[in-house]
C-alpha cells in the first residue's frame, strides 16, 4: 500500500498551495474540499439528502447549492454544520477510498483535509504534514485574497479546530509565515523525507 499523508491546516493557511506543490513533485493528491462539492453537485444524491434536510432555499435557480448561503448557515450554527457534515462526510469517505485503491505501493498519496484534527482519524495515516501559521494571517489572507469580511473569516475559525490541537497531530510542520519561496523549500524538504518513508514501506511490505 503507498504512503498515506494527512495535509491539513487551518482556513487559509496555506494547504492548496502546499498540496499544489506536492503534486509537483510527484504527489498523488485526495483533495477532500474538491470530493466536499462533487458529492453535492447538481444531479447527486448528495444533493437530494442536503435538499431533504434543508429545504429547496438553499438552491441557486440554476439548481446547484448555494454555497455562500450554506456557508452563512453553517458557519453561524454548528448544529447546522452538524447536519450538513453528517450528510457530506460519509459521502467524501467513500470516494477517497475508492481514489487511493489506484495508487501505486510506493506512492505518496497525499490526503488534503481541512478538518483533520476535528474527525480523530489522524492515527489512521503513516504521517500528518500540518500547514501552520498564526490565526491573525489567516483571517489577512481570508480577507485580502479571497474578499471576506473580517466576521465571516472569523466565524470559518471559530468551526475549526485550534492551531494548538492540529499541531499535536502533527509528524511534520510546515511553517507557512513567509514567502512562498521559502515555503517551497520547506515543502521540498518535507517532500524529500516523505519519498524515504515511502520506500522503506514499499520494501517493509514485501
Ligand atoms: C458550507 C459550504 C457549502 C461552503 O462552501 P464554500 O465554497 O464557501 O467553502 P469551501 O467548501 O471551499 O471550504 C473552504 C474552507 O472552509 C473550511 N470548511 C469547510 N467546511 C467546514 C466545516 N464543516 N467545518 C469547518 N471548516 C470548514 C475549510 O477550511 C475549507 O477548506 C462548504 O464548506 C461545505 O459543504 N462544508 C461541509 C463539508 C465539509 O465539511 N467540507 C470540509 C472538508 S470534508
Ligand atoms: N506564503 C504565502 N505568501 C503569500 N500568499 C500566500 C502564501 N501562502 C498562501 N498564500 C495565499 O493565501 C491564500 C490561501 O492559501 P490556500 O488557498 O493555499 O489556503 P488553504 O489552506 O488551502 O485554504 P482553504 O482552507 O480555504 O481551502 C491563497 O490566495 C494563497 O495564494
Amino acid at each position: 500500500m503507498a504512503l498515506r499523508v494527512g495535509l491539513t491546516g487551518g482556513v487559509a493557511s496555506g494547504k492548496s498551495t502546499v498540496s499544489s506543490m506536492l503534486v509537483g513533485l510527484g504527489a498523488l493528491l485526495i483533495d477532500a474540499d474538491v470530493l466536499a462539492r462533487e458529492v453535492v453537485a447538481r444531479g447527486t444524491p448528495g444533493l437530494d439528502a442536503v435538499v431533504a434536510e434543508f429545504g429547496p432555499s438553499l438552491l441557486t435557480p440554476d439548481g446547484d447549492l448555494d454555497r455562500p448561503a450554506m456557508g452563512a448557515l453553517v458557519f453561524g450554527d454548528s448544529e447546522q454544520r452538524m447536519r450538513l457534515e453528517a450528510i457530506v462526510h460519509p459521502l467524501v469517505h467513500e470516494r477517497m477510498a475508492a481514489l487511493e485503491a489506484g495508487a501505486g505501493v510506493d506512492d505518496v498519496v497525499v490526503h488534503d483535509i481541512p478538518l483533520l484534527a476535528e474527525s480523530g482519524r489522524s492515527d489512521t495515516f503513516d504521517a500528518v504534514v500540518v500547514v501552520d501559521c498564526p490565526v491573525d494571517l489567516q483571517i489577512s489572507r481570508m480577507m485580502s485574497e479571497r474578499g471576506w469580511s473580517r466576521p465571516e473569516a472569523e466565524s470559518r475559525i471559530a468551526a475549526q479546530a485550534s492551531r494548538e490541537d492540529r499541531l499535536a497531530i502533527a509528524t511534520h510542520v510546515i511553517d507557512n509565515t513567509g514567502t512562498l519561496e521559502e515555503l517551497r523549500d520547506r515543502v521540498v524538504a518535507v517532500f524529500g523525507e516523505l519519498r524515504e518513508l515511502a520506500v522503506t514501506k514499499a520494501r517493509e511490505a514485501i
